[in-house]
């Protein structure tokens, strides 16, 4: 079968875009992996699958599918590409778009200029929610990754995050301890590792060690993760720049019961086709 897609990005976090609007088309893990493969495939962090909405209130469905197969809740770097890719495709002309995704309805709002405004939601910092293995408290929790106790506060932002706060970032650690903690045994679902230096009440760097992919450039939900748990610990402020390796995040959160507001860039690549 002959597969046409669109290469995009959110700050260096990449995807494969798909139209399964015009026409139906399912993947299954080995394909994905392959298809993910920088040597053997075409290469991405995320492959985004568009699709017709189940609800007809909605505009779309999107189906999100890391580099290891797995499909998730939640991307926001993704939701971003995809918004310029229904819009580039006229698959819409609305410039606020109400999109289905496994973790619930979101929506979009694209800006002039190219940048997108993703209501992501509300977060939840109830174990449970991750899920996490551990009793509610209301401060950090400690995680061992191999010898070494690490502080973590966890978030759902419909996908599960871990977020450490360090003084430095420091390549080995992000690398080495990001590894441990994903497939810690107290995540049952495995989790994605945020680590956070904080500038200042309004400024984050951020490192992000994704589920199923590895580190990557940026991290949409990552960054949103990081500025609760930084919110909720009261070390940042409700409107705060996220500097990732890719660039930069501008995200807003006014407190328990209100969506998280991320906002950022999302570039197309090129244009491909490939048999699958
Ligand atoms: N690796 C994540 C999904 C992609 C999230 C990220 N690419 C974003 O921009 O939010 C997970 O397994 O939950």
């Amino acid at each position: 079968m002959l597969l046409k897609f669109t290469k995009m990005h959110g700050l260096g976090n990449d995807f494969v875009v798909v139209d399964a609007v015009s026409r139906k088309v399912f993947f299954n893990k080995q394909q994905i992996e392959r298809l993910s493969d920088r040597n053997w495939g075409i290469g991405f962090d995320q492959l985004l699958v568009v699709e017709p909405p189940m609800n007809p209130d909605m505009d779309f469905r999107y189906r999100i599918y890391n580099s290891d197969g797995s499909e998730v809740e939640h991307c926001g770097n993704g939701a971003r590409c995809f918004a310029k890719f229904v819009l580039d495709r006229e698959l819409t002309n609305k410039r606020i778009i109400n999109v289905e995704t496994k973790r619930g309805a979101i929506q979009l709002r694209v800006l002039d200029g190219g940048l997108v405004t993703v209501d992501m939601g509300e977060p939840s910092f109830a174990p449970e929610d991750l899920p996490f293995t551990a009793e509610p408290c209301d401060g950090l929790y400690s995680v061992m990754a191999g010898d070494t106790e690490y502080f973590i506060t966890p978030v759902s932002v419909g996908n599960p995050h871990a977020v450490i706060k360090v003084d430095q970032l420091i390549d080995s650690e992000v690398a080495n301890i990001g590894a441990l903690i994903e497939c810690h045994e107290r995540f049952p679902r495995k989790v994605n590792v945020g680590f956070m230096q904080v500038v200042s009440p309004d400024e984050i760097n951020l490192r992000v060690f994704e589920r199923g992919v590895g580190e990557t450039q940026a991290c949409g939900t990552g960054a949103c993760a990081a500025v609760v748990a930084g919110i909720k610990q009261g070390w940042l402020s409700p409107k705060v720049t996220a500097h990732l390796r890719g660039g930069d995040l501008h995200i807003e959160w006014q407190g328990e019961g209100l969506p998280i507001l991320m906002t950022g860039p999302a570039e197309k690549v090129f244009e491909g086709q490939i048999y699958l």
